[in-house]
């Protein structure tokens, strides 16, 4: 049982390659309180979270019903929802922690701007705070902070994302959230020089609205890596941002579990709360 002066979390996710990192990190932080872990793996359900992923006994099932899971966590005391789930899912998993009073720390990806919108005014309606963080890493932030400043004498950019061939959206998220950073700018990027023709369609990658072309690569040996080109006559800018382990992610993720339950209304990015 958390005592009050800790924060109760349900990790949504709970077995996957982040769920659990995050519930390892969460054993480790002494204000934070693993309450509920969700999982879908009928063959999992009520054994120990902790024995699960090989780590300790925590003394938390796996649990598949999520409603049941975030009315005991919030009869816990204020609690927080972390998603590190799926983009199929994590649209009605955020709008259900909202209506029961949980706090979600989203860091699935794959929401469309649709959807980011329509949760941000669930949670404005119901005062409730929630985080969506594309990237939990305080790399990325930097260097999409370069990139902010670099846009402003750059008129020619391309991002490049490469991650395991495991994960389910392309592009990433991170790739999304750097071009919306890049088009503050407000200019047009990437104005072609002559009529360009795709012979294998996809080749100049997937364009933003703002004119950003993004290009995935999916290969097993990668992680999580990111790099921004800038190109403008007789020079090239390279910013590139490589995970090598998700321990990069974990000061984000506890960061963003203290700072989501003094918020009353949904913020999209780590940057926002550093
Ligand atoms: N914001 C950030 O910094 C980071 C974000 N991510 C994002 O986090 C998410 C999870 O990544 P990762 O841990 O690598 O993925 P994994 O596939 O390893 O884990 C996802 C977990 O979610 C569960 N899940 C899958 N589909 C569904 C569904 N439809 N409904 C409910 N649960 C589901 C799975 O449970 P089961 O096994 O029971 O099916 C699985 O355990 C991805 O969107 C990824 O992009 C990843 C790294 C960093
Ligand atoms: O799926 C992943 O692994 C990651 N997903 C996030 C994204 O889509 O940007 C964050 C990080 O790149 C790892």
């Amino acid at each position: 049982m958390p005592t009050q002066s800790t924060i109760p979390v349900v990790v949504n996710g709970a077995y996957g390659k982040m769920g659990r990192e995050v519930i390892k990190a969460i054993d480790q932080a002494p204000d934070i309180t693993l309450v509920g872990a969700i999982g879908r793996n009928p063959e999992l359900m009520g054994q120990d979270i902790g024995e699960v992923i090989g780590y300790k006994p925590l003394e938390v099932p796996v649990m598949n019903d999520l409603e049941a899971t975030l009315v005991a966590a919030q009869s816990e005391g204020l609690a927080v929802m972390v998603d590190l789930s799926h983009p199929d899912s994590v649209y009605e998993s955020v709008r259900a922690a909202i209506a029961y009073g949980v706090r979600p720390v989203v860091g699935t990806t794959g929401l469309s701007n649709a959807q980011i919108r329509d949760l941000a005014e669930f949670a404005d309606k119901a005062s409730i705070g929630c985080l969506i963080v594309p990237n939990f890493s305080i790399g990325v932030v930097l260097m999409q902070q370069a990139a902010q400043q670099a846009a402003q004498y750059f008129d020619h950019v391309e991002i490049i994302e490469l991650h395991h061939n495991q994960k389910a959206d392309a592009p990433s998220g991170t790739a999304v959230q750097t071009a919306q950073m890049l088009a503050e700018a407000q200019k047009t990027f990437n104005t072609p020089l002559v009529k360009e023709t795709e012979t294998i369609p996809g080749a100049r990658g997937g364009t933003t609205p703002e004119g950003i072309n993004i290009h995935s690569v999916r290969l097993p040996g990668l992680i999580a890596h990111q790099e921004i080109l800038f190109g403008s006559p007789g020079q090239l800018y390279t910013l590139r941002h490589d995970t090598s382990d998700r321990a990069s992610f974990m000061p984000g993720v506890l960061l963003c579990i203290r700072r989501v339950m003094a918020l009353k209304s949904l913020i999209y990015g780590l940057d926002k709360v550093l």
